[in-house]
């Protein structure tokens, strides 16, 4: 038992030595995450095609729940929004319809709102049962993106800052982080381009929680959704 734990505690120090050092290099950014290594192995067998085999592994509930609270959160939290907004204005304006992966590193924002989103509520929070070793200060409990900008900037949800691992950490930590990060920043960044959203009636989002595997909204988010850009925008196809 000694020596399986010893064994363990050798593979968790070399991964942890390996990301940092690639962390340093800056190269954890890479492109080569799970859906390119799925995308390059994946081939068709004689029930399902590749393709069919790669929608099923990847078609997950977690990024739709995350990208939920994130409105919610911002729906709760105009100031919040509004800085989203701006940042948009800034670096895209309202003339250009689809935003793509170039246009996202400038959201800096809306990137700490994601962070924030995945810090208050992680779509998979029953991964590695971990215990605070000291207590929390400064307003964990409030949604403050900016502390993904000030005091916390160098944080970041690639399972080496263990303050932070929404997608776990070690050989078993989610194999889909990149691809869903890219996800949630494309979707929410594009979306939130797009329409302005209201509650019905202006009432403050019900942020309960459904306990599970998963931690969906207890209860359904609703909104009214109005064009955020003028029509010819919305007729054009850049
Ligand atoms: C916000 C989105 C997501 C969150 C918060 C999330 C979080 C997690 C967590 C906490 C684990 C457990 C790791 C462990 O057992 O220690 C996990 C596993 C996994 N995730 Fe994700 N995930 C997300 C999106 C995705 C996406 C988009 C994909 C696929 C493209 C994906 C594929 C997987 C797979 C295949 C595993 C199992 C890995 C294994 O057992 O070795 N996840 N995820």
């Amino acid at each position: 038992m000694k020596k399986v734990a010893k064994d363990l505690d050798q593979v968790a120090e070399e991964w942890l030595r390996e990301h940092k050092e690639k962390r340093a290099e800056n190269v954890a950014n890479s492109e080569e995450d799970f859906m390119g290594v799925l995308l390059s192995i994946l081939s068709d067998t004689e029930e399902h095609e590749a393709d069919t085999i790669n929608k099923a592994t990847t078609a997950e509930d977690t990024s739709s729940i995350t990208m939920t609270w994130a409105l919610s959160l911002l729906l709760n939290n105009r100031d919040a929004l509004s800085k989203v907004k701006q940042e948009l204005d800034i670096y895209v304006g309202k003339d250009k319809l689809l935003l793509i992966e170039s246009d996202i590193k400038n959201f800096v924002y809306l990137q700490s709102v994601i962070k924030e989103t995945l810090r208050l509520y992680p779509a998979a929070p029953l991964s590695v049962t971990h215990e605070a070793i000291e207590d929390c200060s400064e307003d964990p409990l409030e949604f403050r993106p900016e502390r993904f900008i000030t005091t916390h900037k160098d944080i970041v949800v690639r399972g080496y800052d263990f303050e932070l691992i929404p997608f776990s950490s070690g050989r078993r930590m989610c194999p889909g982080y990149l691809f869903a990060l890219k996800i949630l920043e494309l979707t929410l960044a594009n979306v939130l381009h797009w329409f302005e959203f209201e509650t019905p009636s202006g009432e403050i989002v019900d942020m309960r929680e459904s306990p599970g595997l998963t931690n969906p909204k207890a209860t359904p988010l609703e909104v009214h959704i109005t064009p955020r850009l003028p029509t010819f925008v919305y007729q054009s196809t850049n």
